[in-house]
């Protein structure tokens, strides 16, 4: 599928520097985890990869070649943190979904967004319910399918279970984890909790007041964290559990 490369990459806010020098690679088909404290510009990077916050200095390259400056139907797509803000109410789940396919699949429209809705796990034949019809976990379910459909080579999933019941939250990351796999785009985890980045991801990146601290194999970084701000992150983690799924439902 696809890479993607930062490259010193820096967002301004007016006078703020929210994010400065941010070089990371998400190889092909991997997952990277995206860490830090409240604040330390996870969302920011995540934005600014799609175009949805200021990139003032760098680089952002998918596959090599550099990302067009505008939201839309790229190569990347992003997964917000509230399922709840980012469907439309007013729009049924298939509509939401069939709105983000690419023009030259209009035609197949209802059999891909039949298969879309399959494929995170929400039956075909809902797609005519509006979202408020859905619970939190099932509309992150719509909201990743309406990802898919632009058929990205790259995921950003900005803090995709936090706002979810902690008794669904365990069966999305294990959908994330199970759609990242089939589909082999490259994951961009953005999470403050180190135990679910453990779970998910090969590689862990940590930022720190916009700054990338550390970045490196998850194993190689759970073991021996290089830096202060990766172990008070890791120190969050009340018993580490070993290497299996969080509770899904
Ligand atoms: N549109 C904006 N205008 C001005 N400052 C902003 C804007 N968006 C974010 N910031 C600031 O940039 C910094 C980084 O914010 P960001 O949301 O990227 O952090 P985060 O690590 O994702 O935090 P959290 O985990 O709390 O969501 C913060 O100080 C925030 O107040």
């Amino acid at each position: 599928m696809s890479s993607l490369e930062l490259r010193g990459v820096g967002v301004r806010y007016g006078r703020f520097t929210a994010v400065e020098g941010v070089d990371l690679v998400v190889p092909d088909g991997s997952v990277t985890g995206l860490v830090g404290g409240s604040g330390s510009g996870k969302s920011t990077v995540g934005k600014a990869v799609v175009g949805l916050a200021p990139l003032t200095a760098g680089r952002i390259l998918v596959d090599g070649a550099d990302q067009p400056r505008r939201p839309g139907r790229t190569a990347v797509q992003l997964v917000f943190q509230n399922p709840y803000a980012s469907l439309d109410p007013r729009l049924s789940i298939g509509a939401a979904v069939a709105e983000a396919l690419p023009k030259a699949r209009r035609a197949e429209r209802a059999a891909e967004v039949a298969r879309l809705l399959g494929l995170v796990g929400i039956d075909p034949a809902r797609a005519v319910q509006l979202p408020e019809a859905l619970s939190g976990g099932q509309r992150q379910r719509v909201a990743l399918a309406r990802a898919l459909a632009a058929r990205p080579g790259v995921l950003i999933a900005d803090e995709v279970t936090s706002a979810l019941d902690v008794s669904v939250q365990g069966a999305v990351l294990n959908l994330l984890r199970r759609l990242q796999r089939d589909l082999g785009f490259a994951l961009l985890f953005i999470s403050h909790d180190l135990a679910v980045v453990r779970y998910l991801c090969d590689q862990i990146a940590v930022l720190e007041s916009g700054r990338l601290v550390e970045c490196g194999p998850t194993a190689e970084v759970m073991a021996r964290p290089a830096h202060e701000t990766t172990r008070t992150l890791l120190s969050c983690i009340p018993a580490l559990p070993a290497r299996t799924a969080p509770e899904a439902t």
